[in-house]
């Protein structure tokens, strides 16, 4: 079993409350070394002993002379002295707790996910409060990370959850693409510096050379691939016609230079190494696990290293030809670890042999650990319903399968803070919010009526979020006194609709058609009910957003939605009811309806009861830290096993 490294959580980390401490403390790493490209990478250890201090703002080291660390008692343990890897390299200090037994705590830990996820909150909880930390190196990859690009909610997961986990004492950094479009927003990337290290890539049939810039905020090392390939206008997927049509090679070069980051990029004056989690957010990252196995692990590389696949959304896959599969740059034996065979149904014509390669099914077959973003979605994404082909490899996985529900960004996301909404407010005093909403009323240019129900939604135009049953709803929920507003874009088909019912109910409907963050903002704050009558929703952000801000969710009881959205019961607690909104099923346009007109109703007629399921949802607690102690227990699990492909 892998040796954890173990130090005392006051210790590690900007979290540092007792400095007296942190300055005593001093350490040797191992360090991993500079590297070319993996092909001439000769293995070797390199290691540079160094003296860690804290300079307030982010790790430091001197040289050191001293090769072992003295046994010591600190305040909450005994110091055990260095640990060693396999070759003898100290790669840091154990640091036991006077009173835990840590091994009987990790394999009960593993027994409570085989008994189901329910417990695994719980659990959780339990370690945080009973063990000292574990410091990892952390590595994402993403194909968006706000604030820098972000067409939905992974932009605001991989944008979030690297500052929480670094503010929990760990080393972080997320790779993402460069994305210049030639708009203002490509001053985002401002900040960023151009790295002296280059990385060449084989891939594609030819050797592709790509740059790094690099910037240090909020405790995270955000490393932005740059490539002439991630230049262009539009988003980081398509533009005005479409899908790029090389999205395959544009996210293979960023998984390929994320591979190369830890070994190669001198952060803060050291690289990351090779003992590093990766963390491979849905297909574009998903060749990330495959590349560990098949390109690092048989020449030495990366044995140490873990990956954990993250599910965002199971609906896209990375699924191209066949004969693509000679583009991804790896070796020959490991196409059937991408290969996918469509059902006789789904082929186009009937010699079609139905042959592709699925990028997400390879990180699926290949990686330590699979994560989806909330525990309903777990569970669906191993049913034929939700598993879009892939539940029954899921399922032969099920045991590896997390589900932690994300967090939200409370620096971004808080009534009583944000700078882009007009009035703010808190759960203390609400008297804000009324003129939010009468500041939207007025930006929207609806009537201004403070006592009208307002309801909003916000999101992509596109199947999944159930776009299509509230435009039908519209027309009858135009008879009853409301007002509606929609932010959206996506489908042309959509945008047009919301656009023709925006003329044809003008005192009560108004679309926003495009991607517009402020707006987001304030329909958040503005709006008294949000709807998220979504097909499936493996987490889902906006409802999350809106409880805080005290705006009552009416969603479909699917994935995270059920998981977060506590159905109102005026009768529980003796009459002080219970619940932050209303999660109805099964979704048709007439329950979607019902559920809109009971809240609609509620707000009305029971102002009290609404200010509690305001109040309720208000104080929920959405945040990241809770969401970043369930991933360290699962980055746990994933060093306890062996590697599990390579
Ligand atoms: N037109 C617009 N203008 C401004 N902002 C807009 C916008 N359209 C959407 N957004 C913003 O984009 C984000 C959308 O997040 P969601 O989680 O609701 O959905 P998404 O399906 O993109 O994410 C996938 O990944 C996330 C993260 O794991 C899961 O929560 C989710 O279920 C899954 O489908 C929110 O921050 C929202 O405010």
């Amino acid at each position: 079993m892998e040796t954890l490294q173990i130090v005392p959580s006051r210790i590690i980390g900007g979290r540092s409350t007792d400095n007296a401490i942190f300055k005593s403390f001093s350490g040797v790493r191992q360090l991993g070394s500079a590297s070319l490209s993996w092909r001439n990478r000769k293995i070797q250890s390199l290691c540079v002993k160094k003296r860690w201090y804290n300079d307030g703002r982010r790790f430091m080291c001197r040289s050191s002379s001293s090769s072992s660390a003295q046994d010591k008692e600190q305040g909450e343990g005994t110091l055990l002295g260095t640990e060693r890897d396999s070759t003898g390299s100290v790669v840091g200090f154990n640091l036991i707790p006077h009173s835990a037994t840590r091994g009987e705590e990790i394999l009960e830990s593993q027994e409570n996910v085989a008994n189901g996820g329910d417990e695994l909150s719980e659990d959780i909880e339990t370690h945080d409060k009973a063990l000292p930390k574990i410091t990892l190196n952390i590595v994402f990859v993403t194909s968006e990370a706000a604030p820098y690009s972000k067409t939905g909610g992974l932009g605001d997961v991989c944008g979030s959850l690297p500052i929480a986990l670094a503010q929990r004492g760990h080393r972080v950094m997320v790779v993402s693409p460069r994305y210049l479009n030639g708009s203002p927003s490509d001053e985002k990337y401002a900040n960023a510096v151009e790295m002296e290290s280059q990385a060449k890539i084989f891939c594609f049939g030819g050797v592709q050379e790509v740059g790094y810039f690099h910037e240090y905020r909020a405790g995270v090392d955000w490393v932005f691939v740059d490539h002439p390939s991630y230049h262009r206008p539009g988003t980081p997927y398509g533009d005005i016609f479409g899908a790029f049509g090389d999205n395959q090679f544009r996210f293979t070069l960023l998984c390929q230079a994320a591979c190369e980051a830890p070994l190669l990029l001198p952060l803060g004056g050291f690289t990351y190494g090779e003992k590093c989690i990766f963390l491979a957010n849905d297909w574009h990252a998903g060749l990330v696990p495959v590349l560990l196995a098949a390109k690092y692990r048989p020449y030495g590389v990366y044995k140490d290293a873990r990956s954990i696949v993250v599910i965002h959304n199971l609906a896209h896959q990375g699924v191209e030809s066949a004969v693509t599969y000679k583009n991804f740059g790896l070796p020959d034996g490991w196409y059937k670890a991408l290969e996918w065979v469509f059902p006789t149904w789904a082929r186009t014509h009937a010699l079609d042999p139905g042959e592709a390669v699925n990028v997400l099914k390879a990180a699926i077959v290949t990686s330590d650990r699979i994560v989806t973003v909330s525990q309903g979605y777990s569970w669906e994404i191993t049913t034929p319903e939700g598993g879009y082909g892939l539940q029954d490899l899921l399922s032969s996985r099920k045991a590896v399968i997390s589900g932690i529900t994300n967090g939200i960004d409370a620096n971004e996301w808080d009534p009583s803070s944000d700078e882009l909404i007009p009035s703010r407010y808190s759960v203390d005093d609400l008297s804000g919010k009324v003129e939010c909403k009468i500041a939207l009323q007025k930006e929207l240019g609806l009537p201004i009526r403070p006592d009208c129900p307002m309801i909003g939604f916000i999101g992509r135009l596109d199947y999944q979020k159930g776009v299509d049953i509230i435009l039908s709803a519209i027309p009858d929920l135009m008879k009853d006194d409301v007002q509606f507003v929609m932010l959206g874009s996506g489908e042309k088909q959509y945008e047009d609709w919301m656009r023709h019912l925006e003329s044809s109910y003008i005192d009560k409907f108004r679309a926003w058609v495009g991607f517009n963050v402020p707006i987001s903002h304030k329909i958040t704050a503005g709006c008294d009910i949000l709807t998220m009558p979504s097909r499936f929703e493996p987490c889902g952000l906006n409802q999350l957003y809106a409880m805080k801000y005290g705006t009552v969710p009416v969603v479909h009881s699917t994935g995270g939605l059920r998981d977060t959205v506590l159905n109102f019961n005026p009768y529980a607690n003796e009459g002080a009811g219970e619940g932050t909104g209303w999660a109805f099923s099964p979704l048709s346009k007439e329950n979607l309806l019902a559920a809109l007109r009971i809240a609609a109703g509620t707000y009305k007629d029971h102002k009290s009861s609404w200010e509690g399921l305001m109040k309720r949802g208000m104080e929920r607690d959405s945040s990241w830290d809770k969401a970043a102690t369930q991933y360290e227990q699962v980055f746990e699990w994933a060093l306890i096993d062996p590697p599990y492909a390579g």
